[in-house]
């Protein structure tokens, strides 16, 4: 490497993680190879412009990095391969969880094993394969580094170099604490996601037409793929099935404070979750800040959004996030914008300048 850019990097397994990297190392100016299993999401990953085929013939000089992006449960076969194969270059994964993928890794490689730093990129979709792959997914998201008490600290620093380089920024664990911390933010929410998601498959047609901002936002996950899920919770589950036993009990009282009636309580429940959003760090890692939402009636028809935002950044304000909602069957639709609280006079002024109609 030089100047802490890669020069040359192998991704094995160009599926959406797979791809998203590759997509985001081409961008730095790395030269990419790729390599799967399967024909077709090659050659789709090639079609994005994610890199070229890797040939198989030993490439010289070796990869400064093997990233390894292929499912759970062959994780640890595929890392002991690459660090047999390519005897000089470090090895990591973007698996899900990482004490049972080191574990393999151990036992298969146990003389490699030096080279092998695991790592988490805490981005993703609810999509697989190549063609929902993105450069810009890592961008200012945490990408978890769990080396080992073997990994080598050179390693170390090329993994860590990869979450930069990729946009993220590197936030170094244990793989048992990398576990334990997934459970709760990531695969207890999945599982929570098709619970509920799972109530919607016996509602009635009528019922679900209202359905607004709130179910989607928390059933979108609930519409990743069952095969890649069932891998991760199963090399996850008892840090999942201990919180699940937890969630499960708080849900029993919430039933039984509804069928007591005790508002009491149940406000005390729902505060307790208030409490809980508002301790999820902000944009890259820093503490959340206050941003005021303001909601603005859109038109559905080509351009709108475009001309919102434009009138926005024309006022000199910073959109800090946006949510819309389509509510079925209506020709308009509601976009939410949140801004710094300092920047609402002028984004209002804005907005009534140019005609737009603010809700509430
Ligand atoms: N989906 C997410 O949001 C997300 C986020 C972070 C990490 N991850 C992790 O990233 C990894 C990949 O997930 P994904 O969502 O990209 O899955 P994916 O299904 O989109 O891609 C997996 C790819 O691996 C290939 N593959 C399977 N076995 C292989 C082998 N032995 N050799 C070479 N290629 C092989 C498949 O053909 C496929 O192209 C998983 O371990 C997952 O836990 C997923
Ligand atoms: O945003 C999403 O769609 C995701 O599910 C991403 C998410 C997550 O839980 O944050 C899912 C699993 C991965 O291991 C890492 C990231």
């Amino acid at each position: 490497m030089s100047e802490g850019l890669f020069r040359r990097v192998l991704v094995i397994g160009t599926g959406l993680m797979g791809t998203s990297t590759a997509l985001a190392l081409h961008r730095s100016g790395a030269e990419v190879l790729l390599e799967d299993l399967d024909a077709g999401n090659l050659r789709v990953a090639v079609s994005l412009g994610a890199g070229t085929p890797f040939s198989g013939a030993s490439p010289d000089p070796e990869p400064d990095l093997v990233v390894v992006g292929v499912p759970p449960a062959v994780l640890g076969n595929v890392v002991a391969d690459a660090l047999e194969r390519f005897p000089t270059s470090p090895v990591t994964d973007v698996g899900s969880v990482k004490a049972a993928a080191l574990a393999d890794v151990e036992r298969l490689a146990p003389d490699a094993v030096e080279r092998y730093v695991g790592s988490h990129p805490m981005a993703g979709s609810e999509q697989s394969g190549p063609l929902a792959a993105r450069a810009d997914i890592f961008d200012g998201r945490a990408w978890a580094i769990t080396p080992h008490p073997r990994s080598r600290d050179d390693a170390i620093a090329v993994v860590e170099q990869l979450a930069r380089t990729c946009g993220a920024f590197p936030v170094r664990l244990s793989p048992s604490e990398h576990d334990e911390a997934v459970a709760l933010v990531s695969h207890v929410p999945q599982v929570a996601a098709s619970v509920v998601a799972g109530l919607l498959t016996t509602a009635a047609e009528g019922h679900l037409m209202l359905a607004g901002q709130g179910i989607r936002d928390v059933t979108r996950i609930a519409a990743g793929d069952p095969k890649l899920w069932t891998q991760i919770l199963s090399a996850n589950a008892t840090p999942v099935a201990r919180l699940l036993h937890e969630a499960a009990s708080d849900l029993q009282r919430f039933a039984l404070t509804l069928e007591k009636l005790e508002p009491e309580e149940l406000r005390d429940a729902l505060e307790r979750g208030g409490t809980g959003v508002r301790r999820l760090p902000g944009k890259h890692g820093a503490r959340q800040e206050s941003f005021t939402s303001i909601p603005v009636l859109l038109q559905d028809q080509p351009g709108e959004l475009a001309r919102l935002f434009a009138d926005v950044g024309g006022a000199g304000v910073n959109i800090e996030d946006v949510r819309m909602d389509h509510s079925p069957g209506t020709p308009a639709g509601l976009v939410e914008l949140a801004v710094h609280d300092d920047a609402v006079p002028a984004l209002l002024a804005a907005l009534e300048r140019h005609g737009w109609t603010v809700h509430g």
